[in-house]
């Protein structure tokens, strides 16, 4: 009795091993030693959906919840080195970028990830909510050439999706004419700008290329949202590697990171982590009842 239930958990079933399909996603990004953001706030949220988490590390970064006091990128070799490791021996179902500081790193990203038949989210990582540039303002150009046209889909936040057009990203209207540039002229499968910036609910947009779709939550009042934009990307990357819909992806992450939100501890002395394990509790509950 016991037995069976702790392998429902734990284990991928007989079909999915059979298949060879237990969902696998890769992350691409740099550190936070508090855990609120990049490579961590990745692995957390790829556990939480279920997804087994691998992680390629760019930059060591000294950040808490009150900013970022130092940088150290690590070398191009060792970038290189680590793509080896994990693309000659397990193949990712997603992979998922965050921070990439130069244009150097990113051509070498963008050459391994083209050679792959994989989704590929791209999470244009610039700027900390400190205020602090995580990557070159040259590699910016970089970003929207190598690396954008790869992408499944890209997840701008109003300053990104700004930087990216090169226009002002302001108001709705705004996010929908980024949103055609994004696709359109800069050759991302498909986007999500998010409204986490903007007064009032929290309004995110969906744009394939076709057509749009809205995603509005209340907006929390808190300031705890420190790697809200790291972890809404990672659970669209978790939920595409399980073999779900980009729209019904973009929805699930949509609520995760509502819940990560709503169910902030509180930790540190600025700007502190959202819960990461509030979708899974609070989903499991609800199915308990
Ligand atoms: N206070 C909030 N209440 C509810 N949702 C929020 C809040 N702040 C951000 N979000 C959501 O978190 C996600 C990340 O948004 P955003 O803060 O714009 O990105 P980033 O962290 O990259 O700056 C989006 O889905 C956004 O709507
Ligand atoms: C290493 C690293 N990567 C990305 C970020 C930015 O995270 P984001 O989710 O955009 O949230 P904020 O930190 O801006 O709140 C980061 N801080 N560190």
């Amino acid at each position: 009795m016991m037995e069976s239930s702790i392998k429902e958990i734990f284990y991928p079933s007989e079909e999915e091993i059979k298949m060879n399909r237990f969902p696998v996603a890769l992350t691409i990004a740099g550190t936070d030693p508090t855990g609120g953001a990049g490579i961590q706030a990745d692995l957390k949220t790829f556990q939480e959906l279920e997804v087994y988490g691998m992680s390629i590390l760019t930059s060591v970064v000294a950040q808490n919840t009150q900013g970022v006091s130092d940088i150290h990128h690590l070398p191009l070799s060792m970038l290189a080195a680590q793509l080896e490791s994990v693309f000659s021996d397990i193949q990712p179902h997603a992979i998922k970028t965050g921070m990439i500081a130069t244009a150097e790193m990113m051509e070498i990203v963008a050459s391994r990830i083209k050679s792959k038949q994989t989704q590929y989210i791209m999470d244009p990582v610039m700027v900390a909510t400190s205020g602090h540039h995580l990557i070159d303002e040259q590699a910016v150009a970089s970003l929207k050439e190598s690396l954008l046209p790869l992408a499944t889909v890209v997840t701008p936040n109003l300053p990104e999706a700004e930087a990216l057009t090169g226009s002002p990203v302001k108001t709705v209207d705004d996010m929908r004419e980024a949103a055609k540039v994004i696709v359109h002229d800069l050759g991302a499968g498909s986007v999500v700008v998010k409204g986490g910036h903007m007064e009032g609910d929290a309004f995110d947009l969906f744009y394939d290329g076709f057509s749009f779709h809205e995603l509005i939550t209340p907006r929390i009042n808190t300031r705890h949202t420190h790697g809200t934009g790291c972890t809404f990307s990672a659970a669209i990357a978790a939920e595409l590697a399980k073999g779900y819909t980009l729209l019904d992806a973009v929805k699930t992450a949509k609520q995760f990171i509502q819940l990560a939100i709503e169910h902030t501890w509180g930790l540190g002395k600025g700007n502190g982590p959202t819960n990461h394990m509030a979708h899974r509790r609070v989903k499991g509950a609800a199915k308990n009842d």
